[in-house]
């Protein structure tokens, strides 16, 4: 595991640890169970490709580590509805509050906005946290396999599972790839982000593209700014992303993510 995901997750692990302690598990499994049911997050991708076109998980995202504060006037709702309007497929929200500026409010006022699937973007290190996730609505949860052994990336997924959710698995190399393929998800993200020094590099994407089996939804993620960009991972196979900074740092989202789409 690297440096910066150890000191995230072992902030988390202490985060989860405090709310345990404040929240009953069975009084968050009951506010799951009166949220209205998981949109097909994964279901959402492929639709999109099915059409012909690229499957974007459009990313909230206030601030992160590598690069601080990335947007001021941070609005979820109206950035949720500048990318439903511009063709997203899905959204991705960070709640995390320490690293990224995030809040789990956000999370929830993005999706009462939009019809659009949400990803709770954050480190999970513990079941518990699934449960709280879809309390709060979420789609889809994040298991980065850096940060887990087996044994808790399986206990998360089922926890997922058992509430209907759909699971980004984030890999960054093959042998991570090769870990992520002992899960049940097919929804696999290479992350061209290298955790250690914060470098983007879209040849994590390109050397593991032809690794993806038949029948699953591989997410390309970060450092992704230009239709350029996606087209030339589309040149290997990959017609999925998940874009953040790029589309956040502009005045106006809507316009961004739809040149992003389509170039225009
Ligand atoms: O974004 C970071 O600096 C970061 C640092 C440490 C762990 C995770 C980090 N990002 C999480 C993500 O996966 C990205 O937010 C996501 O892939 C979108 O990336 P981008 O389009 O580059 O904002």
């Amino acid at each position: 595991m690297t440096n910066k995901l150890t000191e995230i997750c072992d902030a988390k692990r202490a985060h989860v640890a405090a709310r345990k302690a404040e929240h009953s598990f069975a009084a968050l499994e009951a506010l799951a169970a009166g949220q209205t049911p998981p949109r097909g997050f994964r279901a959402a991708l492929d639709a999109k490709v099915a059409a012909g076109g690229y499957g974007l998980i459009a990313e909230i995202k206030k601030a992160s580590p590598s690069k601080g504060l990335i947007r001021a006037d941070f609005d979820p709702p109206a950035h949720a509805r500048a990318y439903e309007a511009a063709g997203a497929a899905c959204l991705s929200v960070l709640t995390d509050i320490p690293y990224f500026q995030g809040d789990d409010h956000y999370l929830s006022a993005a999706r009462a906005a939009v019809s659009l699937p949400c990803l709770r973007k954050d480190f999970m290190v513990d079941p518990w946290q699934v449960a709280e996730a879809r309390a709060l609505g979420a789609d889809a949860i994040l298991i980065i396999v850096a940060a887990l052994d087996d044994i808790l990336m399986a206990e998360i997924e089922g926890a997922a599972i058992d509430h209907g959710m759909d699971v980004l698995v984030e890999v960054h190399d093959g042998a991570e790839f090769d870990r992520a393929l002992r899960l049940k998800s097919r929804l696999i993200g290479v992350n061209n982000r290298d955790l250690r020094n914060f470098t983007v590099d879209f040849a994590r994407t390109y050397e593991l593209a032809d690794r993806a089996p038949p029948g699953c939804t591989f997410v390309a993620e970060s450092g992704l700014g230009s239709k350029a960009d996606l087209d030339a991972m589309a040149e290997h196979g990959v017609r999925c992303f998940l874009v953040g900074e790029s589309l956040m740092r502009q005045p106006d989202v809507e316009s961004a993510t739809r040149r992003l789409l389509t170039g225009a």
